[in-house]
């Protein structure tokens, strides 16, 4: 029997159930795409993408390498982070509302393909034409392969007549300190993030989506990210950021319901009805100044976040879970974290909590400097982008010992619509 979308969430949570609480906080992680595209939209019957014969990796279990893509919430929020991002920021070309739910319909259509391992589209074997798939994915398992989608502030201007639909909170990020955008890395009428334990699968459903879009939303920016694979950390470690830090400790446990709802899922309390159960999803785009890091000596480098490089746990504990405590001092009276590291400034009292799900990134370097251009794609999940992710950025921005080391050169927020029912499509509650 066909499961209902209620119950697929739920036998996504019981596979993350599986998982410990430390397996959960690998959520996190610590985070580059140019995309040549061409060719027509998908639709119509998918063929399976893996066939058992001829794939080796059809050995491993289907269920724990496919994430339901049909459910009460997207994938790709609560999900314990897969191991690449390949990020992408779309501008819509068209000026018709009913272009824009054509196009989500087909992005509905493909995701149930590309989430599932099976080729986009019923065009996959006439010579006569261009293949509905790109194909670099056959024969690939589904790889954990999420697809979350979202719409920016830009796309609830006067183009569409949504204006009144707008969330109040859904607007651009208010300038920080220290702040180097670069309208390259900026913006966006929707977002897609993909998230695969292969790199090629993740990838492949972003070009196949950009291809889908053509006519309808072009390419704004888009973002590759990594963390450590499975194989290099069989035991499931919090990843660590280039910085050499353990990055996703503090994260609220994405396991806990309660949590969950307090903190990353909007209800009808918190805004318009065609947001419940979706969340509003913070990017930034965070180069890091390794080089000048790289000169630092540990103590400098502990002091910075406030945390143990080692173990992760808070400077004068050994556990990584120890709780932060910021009241503690030294003999002399000195706060034995100090009150502008990293983590005593994101933390604060406690009270404002967001849910982290950064990626490694490497982009080449730069030609100017000779110095990489590496850093973090910085995301947060969030039900209230004013509450949380601004007023914690707004800390961190003035007085964290952080910024030494580091750039926002790019940001974006999105509304992450609710999960998508079968039958349905993405963004069905806003546009009807
Ligand atoms: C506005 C939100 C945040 C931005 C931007 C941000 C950038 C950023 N963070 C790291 C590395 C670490 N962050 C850590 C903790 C931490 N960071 C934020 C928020 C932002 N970080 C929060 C809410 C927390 C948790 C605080 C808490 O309650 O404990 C840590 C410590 C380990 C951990 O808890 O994950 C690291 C390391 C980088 C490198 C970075 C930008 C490049
Ligand atoms: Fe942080």
């Amino acid at each position: 029997m066909k499961k209902q979308p209620e119950e697929e969430f739920k036998s996504e949570q019981m596979l993350n159930k599986k998982l410990s609480r430390r397996d959960m906080l690998r959520l996190t992680g610590a985070s580059g795409l140019g995309l040549l595209l061409g060719g027509t939209g998908a639709g119509g019957l998918m063929a399976a993408r893996q066939s058992a014969a001829k794939t080796p990796a059809a050995s491993l279990d289907p269920a724990a390498d496919t994430l339901p893509f049909y459910g009460a919430h997207q994938a790709g929020i609560i999900t314990p982070a897969q191991n690449f991002l390949c990020f992408a920021a779309f501008d819509l070309t068209t000026t018709k509302l009913d272009d824009v739910k054509k196009l989500l319909k087909s992005w509905t259509e493909a995701a149930a393909a590309l989430t599932s391992g099976s080729l986009i589209g019923n065009v996959n074997d006439n010579p006569n034409l261009p293949p509905s798939d790109t194909g670099e994915a056959d024969g690939l398992t589904p790889s954990r392969c999420t697809l979350t989608f979202g719409v920016g502030p830009a796309f609830f201007d006067g183009r569409f007549g949504l204006a009144p639909k707008r969330p109040s909170s859904l607007a651009d990020l208010p300038a920080f300190t220290g702040d180097s955008l670069e309208p390259q890395w900026c913006g966006g009428d929707l977002c897609v993030q993909a998230c695969a334990d292969d790199l090629q699968v993740a990838f492949h459903a972003i070009r196949n989506l950009a291809r889908i879009a053509r006519g309808t939303a072009v390419l704004r920016w888009t973002q590759e990210g990594f963390q450590r694979t499975a194989g290099a950390d069989p035991k499931g470690a919090t990843p660590r950021n280039l910085l050499g830090f353990k990055d996703g400790t503090g994260n609220p446990d994405a396991t806990d319901d309660a949590e969950m709802r307090k903190v990353v899922w909007t209800s009808s309390s918190d805004g318009p009805a065609w947001m419940n159960g979706g969340t509003y999803m913070a990017v930034r785009r965070v180069r890091l100044r390794i080089e000048v890091w790289d000169r630092s000596t540990l103590s400098d480098q502990e002091t910075t976040f406030g945390r143990h490089r080692h173990s992760g746990a808070p400077i004068g504990a050994t556990d990584e879970f120890a709780e932060l405590k910021l009241d503690a001092a030294d003999a002399s009276g000195k706060p034995v974290i100090p009150p502008d590291s990293h983590s005593a400034l994101a933390h604060g009292d406690g009270t404002i909590k967001m849910l982290r799900r950064s990626y490694s990134y490497s982009s080449g370097m730069d030609l100017k400097t000779g110095q990489l251009d590496a850093g973090l794609l910085f995301i947060s999940f969030q039900k209230d982008l004013l509450k949380q992710f601004v007023s914690i950025q707004q800390r961190l921005s003035k007085n964290d010992r952080l910024n030494e080391y580091m750039v926002h050169t790019g940001s974006a927020v999105f509304a992450c619509f609710p999960g998508v029912r079968e039958g349905g499509y993405i963004g069905e509650a806003l546009l009807g």
